[in-house]
């Protein structure tokens, strides 16, 4: 309820009243203050209370400057209407204590005899306002307002500082610990603003950049890339995102990271960076970037590329980027017309070492081999591991083929050397086949196929060496195909036929066995090498039923000798590890033998050592079924492959046969004599009986003769022969 001015004013204020009450009262009623009226005269205090009640402010009044402080101190004031005249302490005096202890509270003058010098130092104080006596209610109230009001814009105004120094508070916070590089470059591309993340990636103090161009960081090689990137003009969508490039540590020695860069314009993050320059026109001043470190990532990709291109264990290429850099090399060589080689490189006897030392040796020799090869090839050669043992050599630039033989003879020579793995000594050979571009063919596929070819080429006759693709050894390849067909036929319609071969008692001369070796006499093809057939048989299984047909009709023969009189001669025949892994091959054995009467004595089987791959105690367990009933065993080809020689004890072993290559070096290589005289002194201790194979010359016959070789075989005494000419071989002896 609003009370009369009259009432509560002086009579001078009423008359000095200008304002309309309605005017005042909505005005006063929008802020709603705690106002403390201090005024000795008991009338006036009162009086400005009634009023500011009546105007909805809340309101204490004190009758001089102690009863204030002591209502400051308890009262939550906003603002004090102060009059200067008060006795005791004067309202300077009181001014001064207010702004020390209450510096927050506005203080408006309300002063009857104000001087000039009272007026001033009261606003040097600080003083909000200043009103003279007689004044009119309006005056008072309106006064009243607008300190109000200005007391609320400071507030606001204070509001917002604070607001804005805690936003930007956290913005510098995020800035300084983001894990990304925040920087600013100027309109001609050097830092003005970098953030700390660029110290802990880089290495860079952010005083090091300041000021330098951005280029000094960026990696030599992507400076192009990173140029409109990292100093972008552009701004929304066209603005640079995700460009990769790299990023060069300040210590030069450490690897470049690789950075994903985002460079926004000011226009979208009011950075300040394109200023207007009126009339609608702006003017570039600068580069706002955040540049993620994204090598992690990168490292994680070279990982995933590596592993997609090369092979693990050896860390050579694998077949596919073999392919690609065969690609690309031809399309060089057809471009420049020059040649390049590729050759086929297939470890021999690799699945017997493997077996039988197991897969951890055999990975161990595979990357020996692999550093092996790798040493004697140059940057530009591209060595792939594309299959278990076999490995694939791309020669980009070639003069010719006598190039091609130098490198391969070079491989090959650093292969010689014995490997040893876990102490055991391994001997390795590949067999090795070349095609030349674009003589051999022009594509990628027909180069890696005839290569392949030749390498096939070189496992059938013999291993160990290299071959040249040739068009012949195509149509040898696509009989491979033929020969898988034609194999149950030729057992069927009988192409099979047995040759003999004499084996030779070097010391006394005479002959004491004949080793029985298969030919298949094809309709069309002529006679065709076992070396070619055998792998297939052995592929599709027939292997089995060949090697008893072998077993039957070499006994038949024997017994008809035995019954001609030539009961010492032994019968040699060579049984496939196929036919060993049969669970009954030892009763096959012996029901041929009761067949035709032959005494274990008189027969003898020649294993490789490939038989060992098989399951172990299986095949001791047949051989030692076989040797008890006085059934001879030979190792075939020792001396190759792989020279674990504990089997020679496990197994019941009676011969071993000198792989040929020993002997054939026996004349040229004094180092294969001791590896002659090793073996013939080993099998003695042991109690084996010898077969030197491939006895070619006289010079080889009397060198083992002298080193005490029991017994020998090879051309130089007699080629393998039909059944039909045996009979009179035998009559006539070797002479
Ligand atoms: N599982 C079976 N394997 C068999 C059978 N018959 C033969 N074979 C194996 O085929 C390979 C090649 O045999 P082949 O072409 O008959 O060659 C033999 C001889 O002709 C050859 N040889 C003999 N003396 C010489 C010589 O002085 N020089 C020279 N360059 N070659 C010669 O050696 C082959 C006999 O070798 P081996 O058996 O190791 O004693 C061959 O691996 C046969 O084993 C069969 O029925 N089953």
């Amino acid at each position: 309820m609003m009370k009369s001015t009259e009432s509560w004013l002086g009579s001078e204020f009423i008359s000095q009243s200008t304002g309309s009450r309605e005017n005042v009262a909505t005005t006063a009623a929008t802020m709603p203050a705690r106002i403390l009226v201090v005024d000795d005269e008991i009338r006036m205090r009162e009086s400005v209370r009634d009023l500011l009640e009546a105007y909805g402010h809340a309101s204490l009044i004190a009758a001089n400057g102690y009863a204030a402080l002591e209502i400051l101190r308890e009262h939550p004031i906003e603002l004090i209407l102060l009059d200067l005249n008060m006795p005791e302490v004067t309202g300077l005096e009181f001014l001064d204590l207010v702004k020390e202890d209450f510096p927050d509270v506005d203080v408006v003058i309300v002063s009857g005899e104000a001087t000039f010098a009272n007026a001033t130092e009261a606003l040097r104080q600080g003083v909000s306002d200043f009103l003279r006596k007689p004044y009119s209610p309006v005056e008072l109230l309106g006064i009243i307002e607008n300190v109000l009001k200005k007391r609320t814009l400071e507030k606001d105004i204070k509001q917002v500082h604070q607001k804005l120094e805690a936003s930007e508070y956290r913005y510098r916070f995020i800035v300084d610990n983001s894990p990304d590089i925040i920087y600013m470059l100027d309109e001609a591309g050097y830092f003005c603003f970098v953030n700390d993340r660029i110290g802990q990636l880089l290495d860079y103090k952010q005083n090091d950049l300041i000021g330098h161009h951005f280029s000094e960081i960026v990696h030599e090689e992507d400076v192009e890339k990173a140029k409109y990137a990292f100093a972008e003009r552009r701004t929304g969508d066209r603005a640079s995102r995700n460009v990769e490039f790299r990023l060069r540590c300040k210590d030069n020695t450490q690897p470049s990271r690789y950075f994903e860069s985002r460079t926004v314009s000011i226009e979208l993050n009011s950075m300040g960076i394109y200023q207007e320059t009126g009339s609608n026109d702006k003017c570039f001043v600068g580069t706002y970037g955040v540049a993620r470190d994204i090598s992690e990532r990168k490292r994680a990709e070279e990982i995933i590329n590596f592993q997609l291109y090369h092979d693990l264990l050896t860390q050579l290429p694998n077949r596919a980027l073999l392919r690609d850099r065969l690609g690309l090399a031809i399309s060089q060589a057809k471009r420049s017309g020059t040649q390049l080689a590729l050759m086929y490189l297939d470890m021999d006897r690799f699945k017997v070492i493997n077996d039988s030392l197991g897969h951890v040796a055999g990975d161990q020799l595979l990357q020996t081999v692999a550093n092996r090869l790798r040493n004697c090839l140059r940057d530009s050669d591209t060595l792939a591991r594309v299959g278990g043992d076999e490995f694939n050599l791309l020669v980009p630039e070639v003069s010719g083929r006598v190039d091609a033989i130098r490198l391969v003879e070079k491989v090959m020579a650093n292969l010689k050397d014995p490997i040893f793995i876990d102490g055991v000594e391994v001997f390795v050979s590949f067999s090795i086949g070349i095609a030349i571009f674009p003589d051999d063919g022009e594509s990628m596929d027909s180069l890696i196929k005839h290569a392949d070819i030749a390498m096939y080429h070189v496992k059938r006759h013999g291993k160990d060496g290299y071959e040249f693709f040739t068009n012949s050894m195509k149509g040898s390849a696509d009989q491979h195909l033929s020969y898988d067909t034609g194999l149950r036929r030729a057992l069927d319609e009988e192409q099979l036929q047995l040759y003999f071969q004499p084996q030779i008692d070097i010391q006394s001369g005479m002959i004491s066995g004949m080793e029985a070796l298969l030919r298949w006499k094809h309709p069309e093809a002529g006679i065709i090498s076992p070396t070619e057939f055998i792998p297939v048989a052995e592929e599709n299984g027939i292997i089995n039923e060949i090697g008893m047909w072998v077993l039957d009709s070499g006994c038949a023969e024997l017994s008809k000798w035995i019954k001609a009189g030539h009961s010492n001669i032994r019968l040699a025949v060579n049984v496939s590890s196929k036919q060993l892994a049969q669970t009954d091959f030892e009763h096959h054995v012996f029901n041929i033998m009761t067949k035709h009467g032959i005494p274990g004595s008189s027969l003898e089987l020649e294993i490789t050592e490939n038989v060992l791959i098989q399951d172990m105690d299986q095949v001791v367990n047949q051989l030692r079924k076989l040797h008890a009933n006085g059934v001879r065993i030979a190792v075939d080809d020792f001396g190759i492959g792989y020279s674990s020689l504990g089997y020679l004890q496990s197994l019941p072993l009676s011969t071993l046969k000198i792989d040929r290559s020993f002997i054939s070096g026996i004349r040229a290589s004094s180092s294969r004599n001791s590896i002659v005289t090793a073996i013939i002194a080993m099998s003695k201790e042991l109690g084996l009986d010898i077969v030197a194979e491939g006895v070619e010359t006289e010079i080889q016959h009397q060198q083992l003769k002298r080193l005490g070789c029991p017994n020998a075989q090879g051309f130089l005494f007699g080629r393998p022969m039909p059944k039909e000419h045996v009979g009179l071989f035998l009559k006539k002896g070797y002479t």
